[in-house]
C-alpha cells in the first residue's frame, strides 16, 4: 500500500464496506491503543482479527511496538473494536481533511461551476459561514464552524439531479438530533475549560 496524498470519502467507505462484510460486529465503542498498550486488545472477547496490510485501503503502522492489527470483539458484553496500532502525521500520513469554497448564492452552481471548484481543490460549497467566520475573526471572536453536508453537487451533464432547497432542509431535519446532540457537547466541554484565550 503506498500513502495516498489523502483518503477520499470513497476509499474510506470501500474500506468499511468491506469491514462490515467480513464480520457481523457493529462496534458501540473504538479504542486507539497507543505504544505499549496494544494488550488492551486482548480484554476483547469473541476476536475477529485484522491485520492491516489486508484491509483495503488502510494505512500500515511503522512504529515498533504497533502491531498493526484491528480487533472486533465485545467488552462486557459491548461490541468493541481496537487499533493496535495508530497512525501520526510524522510517519507520512495525511490529515483527512476537507476544503470548503464559499460562493455567494443564491443560485446553486452549474456543473460547469462544480467542476471548477473541484479542480481548484475545494470539497465542498456553500453560501455562508465563511462570511460569518470572517466577520467574528475580524471582531476578535474566536471561531469553530460546523458544516452539515447536505446535498451532493451535481458533476455530470448527463445527471438528472439538481441541487435544490427542499433537499437541504430535508437533510438538516433528518440530522438534526445528531447535530444538537454533537453540539451540546461541544458548549459543555468549551465551559469546561480555562482556554478563553
Ligand atoms: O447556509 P444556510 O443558511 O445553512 O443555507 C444553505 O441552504 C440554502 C440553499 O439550499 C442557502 O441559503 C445555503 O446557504
Ligand atoms: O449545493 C450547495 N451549493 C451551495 N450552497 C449550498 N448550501 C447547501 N447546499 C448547497
Amino acid at each position: 500500500n503506498q500513502t495516498p496524498e489523502c483518503y477520499s470519502y470513497e476509499d474510506c467507505k470501500a474500506t468499511a464496506d468491506w469491514l462490515l462484510s467480513q464480520t457481523d460486529i457493529r462496534p458501540l465503542v473504538g479504542i486507539v491503543c497507543g505504544s505499549g498498550l496494544g494488550g488492551l486488545a486482548n480484554m476483547l472477547k469473541d476476536q475477529v482479527v485484522f491485520n492491516y496490510k489486508d484491509i483495503p485501503n488502510f494505512p500500515q503502522s511503522t512504529v515498533h511496538g504497533h502491531a498493526g492489527r484491528l480487533v472486533f470483539g465485545t467488552l462486557k458484553g459491548r461490541p468493541c473494536i481496537c487499533m493496535q496500532g495508530r497512525f501520526h502525521i510524522y510517519e507520512g500520513y495525511p490529515l483527512q481533511k476537507g476544503v470548503y469554497c464559499v460562493l455567494g448564492g443564491p443560485s446553486f452552481e452549474t456543473i460547469a461551476e462544480c467542476r471548477m471548484l473541484h479542480r481548484m481543490g475545494a470539497d465542498a460549497v456553500g453560501m455562508s459561514t465563511v462570511h460569518e467566520a470572517i466577520t467574528a475573526r475580524h471582531c476578535g471572536m474566536r471561531v469553530f464552524a460546523l458544516s452539515l453536508i447536505t446535498n451532493q453537487a451535481v458533476m455530470d451533464y448527463e445527471s438528472k439531479e439538481k441541487a435544490n432547497h427542499e433537499e437541504v432542509l430535508q437533510t438538516g431535519k433528518d440530522r438534526a438530533m445528531q447535530l444538537e446532540q454533537l453540539v451540546s457537547t461541544i458548549v459543555i466541554r468549551i465551559e469546561h475549560s480555562n482556554n478563553y484565550a
